[in-house]
């Protein structure tokens, strides 16, 4: 629960910031929404006083590309509510042709809004310590070829947050700095990017990122909204830029090969091609069903929902397992019910508990190895990719009276992350 804690989400009348805006009140949180478009937050405000009651939340029309808005609207936040525990730098556009405004919203807003928290938050300057989310995108760890400037933005704030976060870590501010890399997802931002006065002069590309659509397929804000709330609530996570993304699953890949293989029937009406486009279609799907069987979980569990974590770690690369992002007492527990199964498993790296700290041990370079992406895959212990992992990986919050101090992030030591395949 995170009764008693309060927090900023920018960008939070629509799209994700909304959604990460009601993951928080049903969390028992106070949150300060804060966005340029004045009559969606008015809006929005009246229905969330509706539902979680008219203290929980307070709207602020503010600009963030814009510094004197930024903080006079964080010192109102301050007066209201006395403290912020959790800040989300959410508030971002597409916008190739007014490229400077893309920049100064999507990467200037979000350093702005980090440095405003972090001052605030501290502990050296009399903070409760917190955690600080920014909005990223898939488009930070790769490139959108017909988005660069998008691109660019994202990539700075996927750099920006991981250093940062090592910084506090380092200077023991006791704040966790994260960021969060979603695919796409049905929101007014991707709508606006269709017309070519966002596109510019790289509308013709735009078929790109329309197959890449296709290999990310949408994923709901609310599935985003769940990856935001684990770091909010995981202490144990510092560093991380969460990915959640859908990938075409091996049944789309199966369906298109039979729907191009029937199409090809359609044009042989002559009966040997039938016979051969019969024959054609039951070892496609023989072979795949093997390789589906025998290449273990990795495939079978490439579900909707799978989410990927990336972090900058001081001990090399880990690629090709899975994890989930779980508190350093839940990773305990496990480790100790774990134990010579979760070895076992480690060195198969096929099925059930693996701790990465094992994996990173085996996987090391030479002591001082170059600080490497580890990217890391995850499905749902389910393989369904319909929901969270098991409540218990989740830290839980102390549920404290307003402005609480917050637990300091772990050293910046091997993550612990509990590996689970299915
Ligand atoms: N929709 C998607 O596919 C993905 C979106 N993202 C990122 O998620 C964040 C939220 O985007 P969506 O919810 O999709 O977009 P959205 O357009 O639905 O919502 C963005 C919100 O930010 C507000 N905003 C825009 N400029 C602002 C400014 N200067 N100051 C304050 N508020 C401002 C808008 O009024 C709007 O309410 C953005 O940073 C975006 O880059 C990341 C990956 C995927
Ligand atoms: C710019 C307007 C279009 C989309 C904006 C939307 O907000 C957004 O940010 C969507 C991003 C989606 C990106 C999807 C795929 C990116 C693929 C590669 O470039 C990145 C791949 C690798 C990262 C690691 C991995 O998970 O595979």
């Amino acid at each position: 629960m995170l009764k008693g804690k309060v927090a900023v989400v920018s960008g939070s009348a629509q799209g994700l910031g909304k959604a990460f805006t009601h993951i928080l009140l049903e969390n028992g949180a106070q949150v300060a929404m804060l966005d340029v478009n004045e009559e969606m937050g008015q809006e929005l405000q009246v229905q969330l006083n509706q539902q979680y009651g008219s203290d929980r939340t307070q709207f602020y029309k503010a600009d963030v590309s814009s510094d004197q808005q930024f903080t006079d609207v964080f010192q109102k936040i301050l007066s209201k509510f006395g403290c912020i525990d959790i800040f989300c730098n959410n508030a971002g556009i597409a916008d190739e042709k007014n490229w400077e405004k893309t920049v100064s919203i999507n990467l200037s807003g979000v350093v702005r809004g980090t440095y405003l928290a972090l001052d605030h938050m501290k502990k050296q300057n009399g903070g409760n310590g917190g955690v600080i989310i920014n909005t990223a995108s898939l488009a930070g760890l790769g490139p959108l070829p017909s988005a660069p400037i998008y691109t660019a933005t994202k990539y700075g704030v996927v750099g920006f947050t991981r250093a940062l976060s090592v910084a506090s870590q380092a200077l023991d501010y006791g704040v966790r700095i994260n960021a969060l890399c979603p695919s796409f997802v049905r929101t007014a931002l991707i709508d606006s990017f269709k017309q070519e006065d966002k596109t510019g002069q790289f509308h013709s590309l735009f078929s790109i990122t329309e197959n890449m659509m296709e290999k990310f397929p949408f994923i709901e804000a609310e599935k985003v909204a769940e990856a935001f709330l684990l770091l909010v609530k995981d202490e144990s996570v510092n560093g991380v830029a969460l990915v959640v993304k859908n990938e075409a699953t091996i049944i789309f890949i199966l369906v298109l090969i039979i729907i191009t293989v029937l199409r090809t029937r359609l044009l042989y009406r002559s009966r040997r091609a039938v016979t051969r486009t019969r024959i054609i279609i039951i070892i496609i799907i023989i072979i795949i069903i093997f390789f589906i069987l025998t290449a273990g979980p990795g495939l079978a569990q490439d579900k909707p929902g799978t989410l990927i974590c990336t972090r900058a770690l001081p001990l090399g690369a880990v690629t090709g397992s899975r994890c989930v992002l779980g508190s350093a007492r839940a990773q305990q527990q496990q480790k100790a019910a774990g134990g010579a199964a979760a070895q076992r498993e480690h060195e198969h790296g096929v099925r059930g508990e693996t701790h990465l700290t094992d994996i990173l041990h085996a996987h090391t370079g030479a002591p001082g190895a170059r600080d490497t992406d580890s990217v890391i895959q995850h499905t749902d212990g389910d393989g369904t990719g319909s929901r969270w992992p098991s409540t218990e990986l989740e830290a839980e919050v102390t549920s404290a009276a307003p402005c609480l101090p917050n637990q300091a992030p772990p050293l910046l030591t091997p993550p612990t992350f509990t590996v689970i395949g299915q």
